[in-house]
């Protein structure tokens, strides 16, 4: 500490910092250590003021543990990461439940559940916090004082009562706590119909004219904004949600969707609302972006099937997933794609006048277990079309399609993956656009490569050129014992390119190395007369290679 006050930062230098640390005293290696620590510790607390620094929106939830995960602290954590947002958990009750109702509830003591905001509340300073299912009036206490010590920006209260199978998750006693203690702190408080009438002691709400004079009632109770939910209106009715911020009324209307699946809405709609409050929304627009989320999530998950029970969970990752094409497509990548490697060349097509997804068909039928398009000259328009039009095809015959370089074109046709060369969009930085799931390829000549590509989370190799080619101008070419080189080195699956066609793919599969999957063709199949043909021949001669090999 001493350290700090006599030196101030303009005497930095290495040296001086170690004369300084003489001068102060630090004998023991003990106390150099601890020193070393504490100052690595501010060294990371001024780093973390820096500008540059990004601070995530960020949403408290305090709520209950639903196992069966449509509801509940999961369903909060869900919403929250589609919604692009950082949430934190402190969990009240742990829950048995399923699609069928709830068969248990195990309360966390209310000392526990103070810990547990002072862990978070103290250190990580949430923007938001989202209250749902708050067992006892004790918990409730505990929030409310926690709170008082750390304030956030906004304060959202789900008035959770009753789960959607109707169980009770709060007693009637909890109303009291909710009306008193926590609806004076909230910035909004979103009752369904059945709690928005325990709050009000019992008054029957059927129509919209009664959910309008119930958000005013409970205003009352002191919360800024409150949102009466309409999704348990009669099922001839839309999903009307009413919100009134003391002077005036807003309507959000969506239309009602038929499905089993609703089991966690309610804490969706609120956890999703605070997760816009997080970002700086005002509430209006929370509220209407919320809902809209929800309408969606609950549109893609209308018909999956999870559990017997009669109330389906809401399944939260629309954007994550692709029911809508089938079944979850499988895509992790098979090395043994590499066998035959097609790769299209414009100017080729061109030349002998035949459309790029002629191309590719003729090449699928002739065996390509792989295709890359290549099309260097061609305008981005025309490229991502026939782009679509080629992964039509390769999807029919379940073979990856890869697109060369152009990573946004890949993202648009929603492409297996892409090819990167050395001088291209780095592979690591493509795996970040590309997330985790699409097959990335690299151009290599050295094993130094080929390790650099390993390491930035690469599929495969490519490794070449074997032979010259007239593809690539100026391209060097490693010659067999530059490819086994790559091979030997390689933690990656390699395919080898540059020259290789019918008269001479034996030799190279010949070499039996490690890792070699198999030849990228781009000349052997599409600068000849007949694609399909010149494929079927050169399938045929690397399945001879493979026999013998075995
Ligand atoms: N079938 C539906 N179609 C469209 N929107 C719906 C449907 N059901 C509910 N919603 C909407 O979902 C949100 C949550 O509403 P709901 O009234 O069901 O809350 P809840 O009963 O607290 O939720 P939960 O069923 O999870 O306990 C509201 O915005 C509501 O309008
Ligand atoms: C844990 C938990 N919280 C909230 C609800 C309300 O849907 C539920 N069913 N379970
Ligand atoms: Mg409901």
């Amino acid at each position: 500490m001493g350290f700090q006050s006599h030196h101030h930062h303009n005497f930095s230098a290495p040296r001086l910092q170690s004369n300084c640390l003489l001068k102060s005293g630090f004998s023991s290696t003990k106390k150099i250590h601890q020193f070393n620590q504490s100052r690595a510790l501010k060294v990371k607390s001024a780093m973390r003021q820096q500008e540059d620094e990004v601070r995530i929106p960020h949403v408290l939830t305090v709520a209950g543990s639903d196992s069966g995960a449509g509801a509940g602290i999961q369903a909060d954590l869900k919403a929250c990461a589609a919604r692009g947002v950082y949430c934190s958990t402190v969990i009240t009750a742990v829950t048995a439940q399923n699609t069928v109702g709830v068969q248990g509830v195990n309360v966390v003591p209310e000392d526990f559940v103070s810990e547990q905001l002072r862990s978070v509340l103290s250190d990580m300073r949430p923007d938001v916090v989202k209250t749902g299912m708050l067992p006892t009036t004790g918990i409730v206490k505990v929030i409310c004082q926690s709170l008082e010590e750390f304030p956030v920006r906004a304060l959202v209260v789900d008035p959770v009562m009753v789960s959607t199978s109707g169980d009770t998750l709060a007693g009637p006693s909890i109303l009291a706590s909710f009306r008193e203690e926590l609806l004076p702190m909230a910035d909004i408080v979103t009752p369904n119909l059945k709690e928005a009438s325990a709050l009000l002691g019992g008054v029957p709400l059927e129509s919209l004219a009664d959910m309008r004079s119930a958000a005013k009632s409970i205003h009352d109770f002191g919360p800024k904004h409150v949102l009466v939910k309409g999704g348990d209106l009669p099922a001839s009715l839309d999903a009307v949600d009413i919100l009134y911020d003391g002077k005036d009324f807003f309507e959000f209307h969506c239309s009602r969707i038929i499905t089993p699946n609703t089991h966690g809405t309610g804490c969706s709609l609120a956890s999703s609302i605070a997760a816009e409050l997080a970002k700086g929304s005002s509430v209006v627009s929370a509220v209407k972006v919320a809902k809209r989320y929800i309408e969606s999530a609950l549109d893609y998950s209308k018909d999956i099937f999870i559990g017997n029970g009669r109330q389906g969970p809401l399944d939260h990752h629309l954007k994550l997933k692709n029911y809508a094409h089938g079944l979850c497509r499988q895509r992790l990548f098979d090395p043994g794609n590499l066998f035959l490697y097609a790769v299209t060349d414009s100017r080729m097509n061109q030349k002998w006048s035949r459309s790029i997804t002629d191309a590719v068909k003729a090449a699928i039928e002739g065996g390509a277990t792989i295709v890359q398009l290549r099309e260097k000259e061609a305008d981005t328009l025309d490229f991502l079309e026939s782009a679509k039009a080629c992964l039509k095809i390769c999807r029919q015959h379940g073979v990856p399609l890869l697109i060369n370089d152009r990573i946004d074109v890949a993202l648009a046709c929603d492409a297996d993956g892409v090819h990167v060369g050395q001088s291209d969009m780095p592979a690591r930085v493509a795996r970040v656009l590309l997330g985790p799931d699409k097959i990335i390829g690299v151009s290599c000549k050295t094993p130094e490569q080929a390790q650099q590509a390993w390491v930035d989370g690469a599929d495969y190799i490519g490794c070449g050129g074997v032979y010259p080619t007239s593809t690539k101008e100026n391209n060097l070419t490693i010659g067999l014992d530059g490819l086994e080189a790559v091979c030997l080195a390689s933690k990656l699956p390699v395919v080898a390119i540059g020259g290789i066609g019918i008269s001479n793919a034996h030799s190279v599969m010949e070499l039996q190395v490690p890792n070699l999957k198999g030849v990228a063709v781009v000349s052997a199949l599409f600068d000849r007369e007949s694609v399909l043909t010149e494929t079927q021949k050169l399938h045929k001669v690397l399945l001879k290679s493979s026999t013998e090999v075995r």
